[in-house]
């Protein structure tokens, strides 16, 4: 089996028989031409297009039987199909004899015979074929050689013109032939491939060079969930999310769009070249979810407080990092509840920490979107908030906080009520890096505190420079 392309394939066949049926095509009208319009003064572009007709025939010929031959894989389906290109052959010998007023078996009906012989013994091997057309040109000369039959000059003008007309038509079944074999085996073992890397456990898909899918295995359709009609031809880019991923084509990390479940996979491609074309990627998948979540759950853990939920004060203290470096006003509060150790006292340590879940919804509650609320240990909370107009609208969010705080809250068992001292830190006010405002924050809550709890103290540059 050739493993040349077969459109490569195709093509480099398909110029060797034209060449071949262009001198053909040359020499063989113009030599019965020739002799028709010496024979019976028959009109030369006349006699040409009855040719043309046969030699298109004699192609149709050529092509369906064999296809069914070779691609059905049946020599009944061959034979029928030969079958019903003579009859339509046949068929149009006829019209043509009546248009042209002429004998049944006129000219086109006798070329026809001689070109029958190579079109219908196709199904035999080259070497019968051959036989065919040799023996049957010369029947008539060897029948007036034994029998004394006279032979005409048109005649042996036919026969003469059989040959190449036979040659051609030898040839063209012999290239047809095997073109069509490797065609269709080509395409045989494409189908193959393709049910089989379809049949493999592992996910493959491939893009090409637009970013647009062109196929993916059955594994893969499986990691994208929708229909296989909707993956053809969609951009890439609308089914994984790769964004994140690292440049170039191994290990590229990508999330699948539109998963019911958080799909991640590991990819790896290569760009496989055709004939023609800009190179497609073969990618091959990993399906990483279970690792993924692993290590975000692991990284999670790492920044969550493990009682409430919330960020815990590693995260707390990235995020204020990172928002403080960004620039803009922004208020730090600190929050220490009033009263918690009596909660605990009296009702133990699990209603404590039904109380701080509670406090920690509605601290998250009482933020705007973008701010983040945390809990540094014990009954200590601490908010990160953007604030636009100063300290006064720093005051009324941590009197909101405040006043949520103080709400009693119903437990399973018994209801409980805490109140709150808020140290309030704003970074127009304190002209320092993150830990300073943080610093400058707990100094103003212990002082909120010492004034008497359940109140807000706004820091002041000495609440900074004290601690
Ligand atoms: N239930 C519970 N209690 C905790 C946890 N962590 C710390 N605590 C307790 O929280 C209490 C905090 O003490 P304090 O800050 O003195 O309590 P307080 O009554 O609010 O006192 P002030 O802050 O002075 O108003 C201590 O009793 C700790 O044992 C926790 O995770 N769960």
């Amino acid at each position: 089996m050739s493993e040349r392309f077969p459109d490569a394939f195709l093509a480099d066949k398909y110029a060797q028989f034209r060449s071949l049926a262009f001198h053909a095509a040359l020499f063989t009208p113009a030599l019965t031409a020739a002799m028709w319009s010496w024979e019976w003064g028959v009109d030369p572009a006349h006699a040409m297009d009855t040719l043309g007709l046969r030699i298109a025939m004699v192609l149709l010929s050529l092509v369906v039987p064999l296809s069914v031959k070779l691609y059905e894989r049946s020599d009944v389906g061959a034979w029928l199909a030969a079958l019903c290109t003579v009859l339509i052959e046949i068929l149009l010998s006829v019209v043509h004899d009546r248009i042209a007023n002429g004998a049944l078996l006129g000219m086109p009906g006798f070329m026809f015979f001689y070109l029958l012989a190579p079109v219908v013994s196709f199904v035999f091997p080259l070497r019968v074929n051959v036989t065919l057309n040799v023996v049957l040109p010369v029947a008539p000369l060897a029948l007036h050689a034994v029998s004394g039959v006279p032979v005409g000059f048109h005649v042996v003008a036919y026969s003469s013109a059989a040959f190449p007309a036979a040659a051609f038509v030898i040839t063209g079944h012999f290239l047809a032939e095997r073109a069509l074999r490797q065609f269709f085996e080509a395409r045989r073992l494409a189908a193959w491939r393709s049910a089989a890397i379809d049949k493999v456990a592992v996910p493959v898909f491939v893009a090409n060079s637009e970013g647009l899918v062109e196929y993916a295995n059955a594994a893969m359709m499986g990691l994208l969930e929708p229909s296989r009609n909707v993956v053809i031809g969609t951009p890439l880019d609308q089914l994984l999310d790769m964004s994140g991923a690292q440049a170039g084509l191994k290990n590229v990390e990508a999330r699948v769009r539109n998963s019911t479940r958080n799909t991640w996979l590991l990819l790896s491609g290569t760009a496989v070249g055709r004939a023609g074309r800009a190179p497609s990627i073969v990618y091959v998948a990993q399906d990483v979810s279970a690792a993924r979540a692993e290590s975000d759950a692991l990284r999670d853990a790492a920044l969550t407080d493990t009682v409430t939920g919330l960020a815990n004060r590693r995260a707390y203290d990235q995020q204020l990092a990172r928002r403080h470096a960004q620039g803009g006003t922004l208020a730090v509060l600190f929050v220490d509840l009033d009263g918690f150790k009596a909660v605990n006292d009296s009702f133990g340590h699990d209603t404590g920490d039904a109380l701080l879940k509670v406090i920690a919804q509605r601290l998250n509650r009482a933020l705007r979107q973008g701010d983040l609320v945390a809990r540094l240990g014990g009954d200590e909370f601490a908010l990160i908030a953007s604030i636009a107009d100063g300290t006064d609208e720093a005051r009324a969010l941590a009197e909101r906080l405040l006043r949520t705080i103080s709400e009693p809250v119903h437990l399973t068992t018994e209801t409980v009520k805490v109140g709150a001292s808020v140290g309030v830190a704003l970074s127009s006010t304190i002209q320092t890096d993150a830990h300073g405002l943080v610093r400058a924050a707990d100094a103003a809550m212990y002082r909120a505190k010492a004034s008497g709890k359940g109140r807000v103290v706004i820091a002041e540059a000495a609440d900074y420079e004290a601690r």
